[in-house]
């Protein structure tokens, strides 16, 4: 058997179910059931369910293992809100063989609370990567990792709205993508356990290459992105898109270029918004660095403190590309 077998199906498993849930919240209530955390970021009934589908899967086959996860049930408590927390228990329970109560599942949403760091095994889970864009109805990933002393072995992404062909409308929607450690990068349908290789598209010079970045502006500088791709000789547009999903779409080549470039606020990226990514970018053959060209750091807690930005791409231009960034983002530090 090869390494990491029973992680990866169960991974899958669970990312799938998962998925499941979020599919059904869209289907039913959208935007309602969402409220807002301190931090001014939305969740919704979808990203805790997520999570406690997710937790209580991994919880059976590895009892040991700890889980970072985003969410945590502390705006969960409380007679005002119990009628969230039913619907939360409801949703959860469709996918689950046993159900859980009310205190498993405040329980179930709480073993996503480790610190992350350097020892040993761990998983680490976005229940919902790119809330905004699951509300929109638009791009949304349920993403997992499996770290093993700062290395991430095993990612595991569920792509609900992601069509299967990003060039033909028609294709069907639901994508998982998988990768374990010196294994390869594979994708398959939501509908199908066949799994097939992806790679990067070979490129030989950025001015070829299609970039794609966040969405939403407050998360990735687009201004310093124009700027890049104008230095780099790119002509085409960015191909916009929330979540993990862009990770997704540089491996298998719908685009070339990841930038996630640093704004203003002082923001510092969460290991599950990258782990599972990264691993995926590295098996596809694509190069992944912050806008230094340092290695992501997933051994430092729940954060990538060590990181400022996110530059993927294909080997071959990643130097260039690099160069273009700092240029820009030097300039303007300088300024
Ligand atoms: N100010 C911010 N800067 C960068 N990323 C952010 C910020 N606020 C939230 N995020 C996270 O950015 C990721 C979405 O990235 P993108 O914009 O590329 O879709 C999500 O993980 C989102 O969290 P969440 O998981 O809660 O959606
Ligand atoms: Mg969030
Ligand atoms: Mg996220
Ligand atoms: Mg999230």
């Amino acid at each position: 058997m090869s390494a990491f077998a029973l992680e990866r199906s169960i991974a899958i498993n669970a990312v799938l179910q998962a998925s499941k849930v979020c599919q059904t919240v869209f289907r039913h209530l959208a935007s309602a059931g969402t409220i807002t955390k301190l931090d001014k970021s939305p969740v919704t009934v979808a990203d805790y369910s997520a999570q406690a589908v997710i937790n209580t899967i991994l919880e059976k086959s590895f009892p040991n293992d700890p889980i970072a996860g985003e969410e945590d049930s502390k705006n969960l408590h409380g007679d005002e809100r119990k009628p969230l927390r039913q619907r939360i228990l409801e949703l959860t329970n469709t996918v689950l063989d046993e159900p859980l109560d009310e205190n498993k599942l405040l329980n179930a949403i709480d073993r996503g609370t480790h610190p992350g760091g350097i020892k040993g095994r761990m998983w680490t889970l976005d229940p919902i990567d790119g809330t905004m864009g699951f509300l929109r109805g638009e791009q949304f990933a349920v993403c997992l990792a499996l770290i093993i002393d700062g290395q991430v072995e095993l990612g595991v992404m569920g792509c609900p709205n992601l069509p299967f062909d990003l060039k033909n409308q028609e294709s069907e929607k639901g994508c998982l993508f998988v990768a374990v450690k010196g294994q390869g990068a594979f994708q398959r349908k939501f509908s199908s356990p066949d799994v097939l290789p992806i790679h990067f598209a070979n490129i030989s010079s950025p001015s070829e290459a299609t970039f794609c970045e966040s969405v939403e502006s407050g998360h990735s500088a687009h201004g310093d992105a124009a700027k890049v791709a104008a230095l780099l000789g790119i002509s085409k547009p960015p191909l916009r898109m929330d979540s993990q999903c862009k990770y997704c779409c540089v491996s298998r080549g719908d685009a070339n270029i990841y930038l996630r470039l640093p704004t203003s606020s002082e923001y510092i990226e969460n290991i599950w918004d990258h782990a599972s990514g990264s691993l995926l970018v590295n098996e596809a053959g694509g190069t992944i660095s912050d806008i230094y060209g340092k290695a992501l750091d997933f051994s430092l807690g729940r954060k990538l403190t060590a990181n400022t930005g996110v530059v993927v791409s294909h080997p071959n231009i990643h130097s260039q590309i690099l160069d273009a960034v700092q240029k820009v983002i030097v300039k303007k530090e300088n300024i």
